[in-house]
């Protein structure tokens, strides 16, 4: 849609999706990044907080996003925000920002917004904003549900790199006439329309390209239901995303990884906990030479 996106799928990409029999999403191949990479080689990935009092869904998402591999992270929000996330944040920097009055740094590679977000005219703004930008957009929660009314809107600024994170009752909100399909049908046609990637989450999660590729990933836990646990999947498309993994690949890896951490940590997981067993999940997908 006219917008300028970087080269992405380059020699930092360390990820590689694999394909099973019936489409399933199979164990990703992690190979080690290049001995003199620097932290803006392994990609700058950038969340969207939500507002005080409502920032601990962009938190968790940000922890993934560090946890998979971006080399760095930020949140950005107002003031009022940040003052809470910095109470619990180290690692992942902070920075006061106004989507709607300012551009992002040229560095950054990846943008995950929704969580937590609210249901407002600012997240619309705030949306509409960061899909004008260089780099792939991660949509989730939120940052879906406020465009029930308008989906057109959004689907105009769309295109094949932006990944959206719906679960059925996100999906429901807009695509409407799709929510009763089969789901794997669902989630293609959805991705047709809005001509991004489309991942529609649940106990089988299944990842759809504009183009007509997809996968189904089923590899996950039910111990995956559980608050915030789809903010982490947020966090590990939108850090594969800034490590130049291609979108379908992101998404599909994402869910695997994820997936991959319910199986690890099954009773007594919560989003909290998730991102401790990113490293564990990470070593067992890496490929020594
Ligand atoms: N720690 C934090 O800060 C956290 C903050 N969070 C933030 O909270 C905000 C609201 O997020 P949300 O996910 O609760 O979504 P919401 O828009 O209220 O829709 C929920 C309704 O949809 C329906 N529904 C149908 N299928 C469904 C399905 N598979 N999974 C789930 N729901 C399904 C179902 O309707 P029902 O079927 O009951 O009629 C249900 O009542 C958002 O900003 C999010 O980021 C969370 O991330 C948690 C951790
Ligand atoms: N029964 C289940 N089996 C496997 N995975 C599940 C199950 N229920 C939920 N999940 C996964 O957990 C995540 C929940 O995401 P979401 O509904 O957005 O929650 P939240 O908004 O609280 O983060 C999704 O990735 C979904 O695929």
């Amino acid at each position: 849609m006219g917008k300028h996106r970087q080269k992405r799928h380059d020699e930092r990409m360390t990820f590689k999706l694999q394909l099973a029999d019936g489409n399933s999403v199979a164990q990703p191949v992690l190979t080690m990044p290049a001995k003199d990479i620097h932290k803006y080689g392994r990609g700058h990935a950038v969340v969207m907080s939500g507002p005080a009092l409502k920032t601990g869904a962009s938190r968790l998402a940000a922890r993934a996003a560090l946890a998979v591999g971006a080399g760095l992270v930020t949140l950005i929000g107002d003031r009022a925000a940040l003052d809470e996330q910095a109470a619990h944040v180290t690692a992942i920097m902070l920075k006061e920002f106004d989507p709607v009055s300012e551009s992002l740094d040229g560095r950054v590679k990846a943008v995950a917004i929704g969580p937590g977000a609210g249901v407002t005219p600012e997240t619309q703004q705030h949306v509409l904003k960061m899909l004008q930008a260089h780099v792939p957009v991660v949509l989730d929660a939120d940052a879906i549900t406020v465009f029930s009314e308008s989906s057109q809107l959004l689907f105009k600024h769309l295109d094949q790199n932006d990944v959206m994170t719906p679960h059925h009752g996100e999906f429901s909100r807009l695509f409407p006439d799709f929510a009763d399909d089969e789901p794997l049908a669902a989630a293609c046609a959805a991705a047709r329309r809005a001509g991004c990637v489309v991942v529609l989450k649940g106990p089988n999660t299944i990842i759809a390209a504009p183009c007509g590729k997809w996968a189904i990933n089923r590899h996950s836990s039910p111990w995956l239901a559980t608050a915030g646990s789809g903010d982490i999947l947020t966090g590990l498309i939108c850090g594969l995303l800034a490590q130049g993994v291609p979108s379908f690949d992101a998404a599909a890896i994402g869910a695997w990884l994820h997936g991959d951490i319910g199986i690890r940590a099954g009773p007594g997981l919560t989003a909290d906990a998730m991102p401790d067993y990113i490293p564990l999940v990470l070593r067992g997908c890496l490929q020594e030479d």
